[in-house]
Parts: C-alpha cells; structure tokens; sequence
C-alpha cells in the first residue's frame, strides 16, 4: 500500500509562495478530493509530487521515495496534470505506445487502457484532431497505463461529457476499492462530493482542513428540518417552547412550509405529533459540501487578513 506523503514542503517562484509549510498524507484506499480557491497551490503540490518542480524546502514522496528515484515512474504513480501535454501529431494509440515502451509495460496493456477510456475506436487517429473531453480521456488513459496503486488527477472531469463524468467517478471510486490511493483536485463541489471520501483543502499555500468529507461538511454546517404544515402557527409555537428557531419559507402547494435550524428530523418529528400538529411532510436538510467549502473559505479569507499569531489553527474546523 502506498501513501502520498508531503512534509513541510515549500515551493517559491520569486516573491510568490505558491506552497507554504505544507504537511499531509492521502492514503491508499480511498479517494481524497484536493481543493481549494484559485491560485491555492494544488497544482503545484501534484506537480511536486511527480518531479516536475524541485521544492525549495521540504519533501513530496509516494511510498517513502521521491518521484525521481523510481527508473518505470509509470508503474508506480499515474497522473493526469495537463490533457494537452500528448503530442498532436501522434496517434492515440503510438502516443500510449511510446510511454508504454519508455516504461516497460506489455504493450496490450495499450489496447487495454484504449478500451477502457472509451476510445479503441478512435485509437488510430492522430491527438490533434480530438476534442478536450477525448484529450482527457486519453491523459486519463496515460496515467492507468502502468496499473499503479497511485493516481493523480488534476480536474480529471474537465471537458467531459455527462457519461464521461459519471465513468470518471465510478473509476475513481473503483480505483479506491482496489486499494490504490487516488488524490484528484477539482473546482465542482458537487462531483466532488459524489465521489471523495475525504478532504485535503489548500488555501493559499497553506493546509485549511484534512479530514474525512462527511466530517467536514458536519462540522461546518448545521443541519436543517424542512416541515409543512396545514397550521404554522401551531408548528412555531411548540417548537419556540422547545428552543428552536422556524422560518417560513417559500410556499408552493398545500400548506405552509417552515424550515427548523439546527435541527434534527427525529426530535422535531417527535415534538409536532406530541403536540398534534398536522404534517404534510418533514425531512432532513443535509449541509453540502458546497456550503461547507464557502464557509471554510470565506473564514480562511477574513483569518488571512490577521497576523498569522491571531489566526485560528487552520486544520481546525471552525464552528459554522
Ligand atoms: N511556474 C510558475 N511561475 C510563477 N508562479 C507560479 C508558477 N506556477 C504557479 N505559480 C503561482 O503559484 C500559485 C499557486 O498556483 P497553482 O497553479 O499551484 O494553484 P492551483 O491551486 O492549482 O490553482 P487553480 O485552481 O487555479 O488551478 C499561484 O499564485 C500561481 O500564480
């Protein structure tokens, strides 16, 4: 089993420190989701991790060792960065096939990964003919090659379509049981939340959280209790005696509908039928990773204008 392992690790490009002091793992068997705002230094962590930029301090290994030690990196780590890096004038096919060689992979192992990207029957045409989205199947393609138990993907659903996305969870999510370790950044919250288990978020340079998703999300959002009632008045008036707080909300349809803030289906289902109030329908409203992701950020942003002495240790979540 092979974890990603970056210790105090540092990247400065002149004045700008693009990765600042930055430790954390992703560990096998799991799919971690890498985010964070523009700029927050998630590509120059990956990129770190694969060799492709020397640290100015700290260390980024896989396994123990760092990238550059390994003679058939392909085997050992596969990685998505940047869709447009294949040659244009190659073929899919003789592109995955020089990687293949340069790495000692059987070359079945091409039509293989053709296959299962979707594009065997676009196998033979030349890169620069393809769109983004089959660019991205093809770098998706590349970093399975080597049947590694380590997979980076940088905004691995860019381009693609609505099949392409939901194949591209369901590998990743695949990948993961296998026991692989699979750390993929993205920008769309809610494709995130359908596939990572946990979090690493970046923020300017700096680690904000690292925890497991559900975690992060309940830390940071209150749940909520969505209630329509035939008789609001009767719904407030039992829950104020019992300390919540309800909201009328937009009405459409039969009755009046309340929302209850941190609040939990049970124990509001308990309270209005005790009383005899009448329920058309009551559910739970669950923080998304979305919310939780903006009040992290929106936080992390006010923090940053203090000095670092004032701010709030950043790994801790902060009550919403
Ligand atoms: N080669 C480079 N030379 C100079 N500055 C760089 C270089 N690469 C990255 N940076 C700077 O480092 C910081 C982090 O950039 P990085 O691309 O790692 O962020 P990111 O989190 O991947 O952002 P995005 O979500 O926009 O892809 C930014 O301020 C960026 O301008």
């Amino acid at each position: 089993m092979t974890s990603i392992d970056v210790q105090d690790l540092t990247k400065e490009y002149g004045a700008t420190r693009a990765v600042d002091r930055l430790t954390f793992s992703v560990a096998p068997g799991r799919v971690t989701g890498f985010l964070g705002p523009n700029g927050a230094g998630k590509s120059t962590t990956m990129r770190l991790v694969l060799g492709l930029d020397r640290p100015t301090s700290g260390t980024a290994t896989l396994g123990g060792r760092p990238y550059t030690t390994f003679d058939e990196p392909l085997r050992h780590v596969g990685s998505l960065l940047d869709a447009q890096a294949a040659h244009g004038s190659r073929t899919a096919r003789d592109h995955l096939r020089a990687l293949a060689a340069s790495n000692r992979i059987p070359e079945p192992r091409v039509d293989e990964v053709l296959e299962e990207a979707g594009l065997a029957s676009v196998a033979r045409r030349r890169v620069k003919t393809y769109s983004l989205g089959m660019r991205q199947r093809l770098g998706i393609a590349a970093a399975l090659l080597g049947d590694p138990p380590v997979v980076l993907l940088d905004e691995p659903s860019n381009g693609l379509d609505p099949e392409g996305i939901i194949w591209i969870r369901e590998l990743m999510r695949g990948l993961a049981r296998e026991g692989r370790t699979v750390l993929v950044s993205s920008h769309l919250m809610n494709e995130t939340a359908s596939f990572a288990d946990h979090l690493v978020v970046l923020g300017r340079g700096r680690l904000l959280a690292d925890m497991p998703m559900r975690e992060f999300i309940h830390a940071r959002v209150q749940p909520r209790v969505r209630v329509r009632t035939t008789d609001g008045a009767a719904l407030r008036d039992v829950l104020a005696r019992h300390g919540y707080d309800a909201v009328e909300g937009e009405g459409d349809g039969d009755g009046e509908r309340w929302i209850v803030h941190h609040a939990r289906v049970a124990d509001i289902g308990r309270l209005t039928s005790a009383a005899g109030v009448p329920i058309l329908e009551l559910a739970a409203e669950e923080g998304t990773l979305e919310q939780a992701y903006l009040d992290l950020t929106a936080s992390a942003a006010e923090f940053s204008a203090q000095s670092p002495s004032q701010c709030p240790s950043p790994t801790q979540p902060q009550e919403a």
